[in-house]
């Protein structure tokens, strides 16, 4: 009997999920003749059993498409009702599934690792747009993400220069910096404040002026995690996520009134949200999804349970779960103060 595999998206998605979904039927069906489930929303799927059927003519054209077929959520496959390993192995049996290719960020494969450690067949596959996974070079999603807020700075350079504004864009960015750090190099920004590297407002407001002085508008690129020295945390007003943890964004808010309050020059903030997120995913996203998709089909074929793929250069390697749950990858402090001495 052909060997049957289930796939699921938790945590966050991020342009590129189904290309790797699209990348690893396809390569899986053509070269080892296995069958392909979807587990449905995430861990959720995997808890209740709640699958799709995912083959060559489902899988269809979906390198370009943004989101994820199978839908993601940020439930747990410890903490919910009805969850834990015991179950999870029954539902597996019950489906004649031998074994889960679970893609997410750092609390998906902690999870993963949890699963693999109590018994379960299980491999990873690592994204998110924040780009923080250590172990890999790259994750799809980043680069779109970037190219997203490049063209956001491009845009609100026109609309700043016009009005002689200060304009701030606030970006995603949790822990690391670097859509903030790329979006901010690429679209030529006066300020990049990222959550690795706290300034003071006397500071954020001494480039501003400077910028404005010389007859510029001032673009001021924030990651949502960024910290005024004063703040002990991330600005967040909006609650908890799922998984208990608070949500971000606002901080680019809060500065553009601090901002015009201290300089006078008229500023105006935007924050861009989940926009970074949506939509089809750039042809370097496009490509490396594929290529781990299909590199995730070799995995489950060759059992290397307890595994996830990464990018190391240009090749696709294997890492275990416990080498991806490293460090998270920040932006160093070489990188920022590279470009932190052009600001202004
Ligand atoms: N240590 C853990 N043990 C068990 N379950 C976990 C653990 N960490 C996370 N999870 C579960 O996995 C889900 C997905 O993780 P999380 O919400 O952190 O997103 P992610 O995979 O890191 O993606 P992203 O951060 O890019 O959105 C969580 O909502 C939680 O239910
Ligand atoms: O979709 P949600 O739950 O609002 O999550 C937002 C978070 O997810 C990410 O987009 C990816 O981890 C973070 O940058 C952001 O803080
Ligand atoms: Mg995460």
């Amino acid at each position: 009997m052909a060997k049957r595999f289930g796939i699921l998206t938790s945590g966050g998605d991020c342009p590129g999920l189904n290309a790797v979904i699209r990348g690893a039927v396809l390569k899986g069906e053509t070269v080892y003749g296995h069958e392909f489930v979807g587990f449905k929303d995430g861990w959720a799927g995997l808890v209740y059993g709640d699958i799709m059927e995912l083959n060559r003519s489902t899988v269809r054209g979906l390198s370009h498409e943004g989101g994820t077929i199978l839908g993601t959520s940020r439930f747990g496959p410890y903490t919910e009702p009805d969850g834990g390993p015991d179950n999870i192995k029954k539902v597996l049996k019950n489906l004649g599934i031998d074994g889960v290719i679970a893609i997410g960020g750092d609390g998906t494969a902690a999870a993963s690792k949890r699963l693999f450690d109590d018994g379960i067949n299980i491999v990873g596959v690592p994204k998110t747009i924040d780009n923080d996974i250590d172990a890999t070079d790259y994750t799809f999603g980043f680069n779109t993400a970037v190219e997203i807020a490049t063209e956001a700075i491009d845009r609100l350079r026109t609309t700043g220069n016009s009005h002689k504004r200060c304009m701030v864009l606030e970006v995603m960015g949790r822990h690391a910096g670097w859509i903030a750090l790329h979006s901010g190099i690429a679209g030529g920004a006066h300020v990049i404040l990222i959550p690795e590297n706290p300034e003071s407002l006397d500071q954020i407001c001494a480039w501003v002026t400077s910028v404005k002085a010389r007859g510029r508008s001032p673009m001021v690129v924030v990651a949502e995690g960024f910290k005024l020295p004063e703040m002990t945390e991330a600005y967040s007003t909006k609650g908890l996520d799922g998984f208990n943890r608070p949500r971000l964004g606002g901080v680019g808010e809060v500065l553009a009134p601090l901002i015009e309050e201290r300089t006078g020059i008229e500023t105006r903030a935007t924050v861009l949200g989940h926009i970074q997120r949506g939509g089809v995913p750039s042809a370097y996203d496009r490509v490396l999804a594929t290529r781990m998709g299909m590199a995730t089909a070799d995995l489950v074929a060759e059992k290397g349970w307890g595994q996830m793929v990464a990018l190391h250069g240009t090749r696709i390697d294997r890492i275990t779960f416990d080498e991806a749950l490293g460090e998270l990858k920040t932006v160093p402090q070489d990188q920022y103060q590279e470009i932190r001495v052009i600001f202004g």
